[in-house]
């Protein structure tokens, strides 16, 4: 019997929308090659800055709880000069993750064949390490406010408050211990800072140690947040789950991207582990606003993020074929130009088509 798989496709904004396009012709291709195995079912939302503007809001009222009838979300990127940053970001992106509960963000760092990396390290093709972000607490609480008595121009003050909770910590850190039993060297390293934030991470430093005692196999590390941004370029031979609050890991994130080539390659999924809800799965690149609607954004991200999709969707062989797709035509060069090539995004996704094809008459 043929599976079907109910998917919301939100391509957001700006580049968003050109590299989700690009995913959905390879999940078509790997439908179509399947005889039958599975399907998938698309439902397409508009959502996004344009749809701001038109209507004073960033998704519908019922959107994020409409969400729960889908198998999975499949998503591009959200933001465009014209709406503010916070708006679009937190009316949703964040109001998908956080209405969900798609508590942990998961955020590969991968060394891809053919693509210039801007680390020396002498045996980078082996490196590959993974970061966890806590995706619904910390620095993205959102709790706080501005202009409290309309105090006037050059007066305003504004707080914002990071919010750490036990249960919060707890399941993140958790997660990064059972993801490391699944690894070669199983080891974590916790990031804080906890030197200057003595409540909330301190908190998280306190819950790390108590849940490590579990994992008597797992090695582990804890690292102040800056010095771990030092140890990504000078030592990322140490590194393998990566666990840290929802901005470090953000920032993190983008810089472990950079040292393997490009915002443009790296993917992520944004999980909410005990299935209540779908999960979503995007690149960790945004809308790029300043290369959208020229056809050469990178859609590396974005499919690789699908393969993601597939293995959480229990498509494993296919989301390993569709990975290995993508390592077979970055190793053969076909790049966009923020990894040094000259293809437009459309000639790596034939080409990652066409590499899907070899691999899976390999199997
Ligand atoms: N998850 C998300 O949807 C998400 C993530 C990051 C930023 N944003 C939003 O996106 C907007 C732009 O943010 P930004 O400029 O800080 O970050 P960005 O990731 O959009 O772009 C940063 C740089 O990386 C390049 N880049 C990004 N994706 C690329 C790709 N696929 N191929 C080639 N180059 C690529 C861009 O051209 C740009 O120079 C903002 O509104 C921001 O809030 C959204
Ligand atoms: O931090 C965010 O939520 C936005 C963006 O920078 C991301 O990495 O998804
Ligand atoms: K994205
Ligand atoms: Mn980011």
């Amino acid at each position: 019997m043929t599976k079907k798989f109910k998917i919301a496709v939100i391509p957001g904004d700006g580049v968003g929308k050109e590299v989700v396009a690009e995913g959905i012709k390879v999940l078509d291709h790997l439908a179509q090659e399947s005889n039958g195995k599975f399907e998938f079912e698309y439902d397409h939302y508009p959502w996004g800055c344009e749809y701001y503007l038109e209507h004073g809001k960033m998704i519908s009222d019922d959107g994020v709880e409409k969400m729960r009838d889908y198998d999975a979300i499949y998503f591009g990127a959200v933001g465009f000069p014209g709406v503010p940053d916070h708006v679009s970001l937190w009316g949703l992106r964040l109001a998908i993750c956080q209405g969900l509960d798609q508590w942990a963000n998961i955020r590969p760092v991968e060394f891809l064949p053919g693509v210039p990396r801007r680390i020396t390290h002498p045996d980078a093709d082996n490196l590959n390490w993974i970061l966890i972000r806590e995706n619904s607490e910390g620095e993205y609480s959102g709790i706080g406010g501005r202009n409290f008595d309309g105090r006037g121009e050059g007066k305003e003050v504004a707080v914002q408050t990071s919010l750490f909770t036990e249960k919060g910590c707890e399941r993140i850190i958790r997660f990064a211990f059972e993801t490391a039993r699944t690894r070669k060297r199983k080891k974590v390293t916790s990031v804080t800072k906890s030197n200057a934030q003595q409540y909330g991470m301190v908190l998280w430093d306190e819950v790390f140690e108590r849940v490590s005692r579990e994992y008597p196999d797992v090695e582990t590390d804890q690292w102040l947040v800056d010095a771990m941004a030092a140890q990504f370029v000078m030592h990322p031979e140490e590194l393998e789950v990566v666990v840290a609050s929802n901005l470090f890991a953000d920032i993190l994130s983008d810089l472990g991207s950079a040292l393997s080539g490009s915002l443009g390659i790296a993917s992520s999924a944004n999980l909410n582990p005990e299935g209540r809800t779908p999960s979503m799965f995007e690149s960790v690149h945004g809308s790029a606003p300043d290369i959208a609607g020229k056809g050469i954004a990178n859609p590396i991200g974005t499919i690789d993020s699908a393969s993601l999709m597939l293995d959480h969707l229990g498509l494993e062989e296919e989301a390993k074929a569709l990975h290995e797709a993508i390592r077979a035509t970055t190793g053969k060069g076909i790049l966009t130009r923020d990894i040094g090539g000259n293809y437009d995004t459309e000639d790596v996704t034939g080409a990652i088509i066409e590499n899907l094809s070899v691999v899976t008459d390999k199997a």
